[in-house]
């Protein structure tokens, strides 16, 4: 597959959504980026932030037998914000996320954008200053940014189990720890570079600022918002719900 000859234009800033999870965890009847939110499948919102963010060329990934609806939702969303359909293309995902992130960024090839954002389907409601931080943070000549929130609960490790109730060691410093959202913004020849290492390597991590860390370049923090919760559990389409019913 190849990107159609107007896309290859100047690009800054392109966009990744991984779109291919089942989508285990919250249990719907149909792969997760394709359940419904307030009238839009959670891929359609994400797809909308980025857009609105002004990312010049996005590609999804898509589950195999959803190519085609993955294309109607692109075609939906660039008619309703006026941006021209070529600019977003979809791509069979992979086993696992990191294989859909490396699907996308093979079509990347022929367009070399400076940057690329690569942001969740799952985190349907990020809104725009979050994409719009990360986006500075590249600019300002930042390689690996990661838009986190802080931890607000107590946190503690196990040291081990006996019973059904576990030994708990005593609280980490919570200051120090953070909570990892996307959109996660890299320059595009060290996205790439961290998926052929881990390609090589075998390495795998939960992310790609975990892959970008792993040759050498560290992640840096931009704040997060609580909007950019990721929807993993039934739970957490309730609250995007109810969030949107509060706007
Ligand atoms: N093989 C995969 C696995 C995940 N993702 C995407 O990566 C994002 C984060 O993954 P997660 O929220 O964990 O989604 P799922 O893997 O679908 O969830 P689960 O583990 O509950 O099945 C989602 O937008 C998901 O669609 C993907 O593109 N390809
Ligand atoms: C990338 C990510 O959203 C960062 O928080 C998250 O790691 C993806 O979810 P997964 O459950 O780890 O696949």
């Amino acid at each position: 597959m190849s990107l159609p000859p107007a896309t290859i234009a100047v690009v800054e800033t392109a966009l990744i959504i991984p779109a291919a999870g089942s989508g285990t965890r919250l249990g719907a009847d149909r792969p997760k980026a394709f359940v419904e939110l307030a009238g839009r499948t959670l891929l359609a919102w994400s797809l909308r932030s980025g857009l609105r963010a002004g990312c010049g060329l996005t590609v999804i990934a898509a589950p195999a037998d959803l190519l085609e609806e993955a294309r109607a939702i692109a075609d939906a969303e660039c008619d309703s914000l006026k941006v021209p359909r070529s600019l977003v293309a979809v791509v069979e995902g992979g086993a696992e996320r990191t294989d859909s992130v490396a699907a996308a960024l093979e079509l990347l090839e022929t367009a070399n954008p400076s940057f690329v954002l690569v942001h969740d389907a799952a985190r349907a409601l990020t809104p725009n200053e979050v994409f719009i931080r990360v986006i500075d943070a590249l600019r300002a000549g930042e390689r690996n940014v990661v838009p986190t929130l802080p931890v607000a609960d107590t946190i503690r490790t196990v040291a081990g189990s006996t019973s059904s109730v576990e030994d708990l060691a005593t609280p980490v410093d919570r200051s120090q720890l953070r909570r990892v959202q996307t959109p996660q913004g890299f320059r595009t020849e060290d996205l790439r570079a961290a998926h052929r290492h881990a390609r090589q390597t075998g390495l795998s991590a939960t992310d790609d600022a975990g892959l970008l860390e792993a040759i050498g370049i560290p992640a840096r923090g931009v704040p997060g918002a609580e909007a950019a919760h990721k929807i993993t559990y039934p739970e957490d389409l309730r609250t995007a719900r109810a969030r949107l019913q509060g706007e």
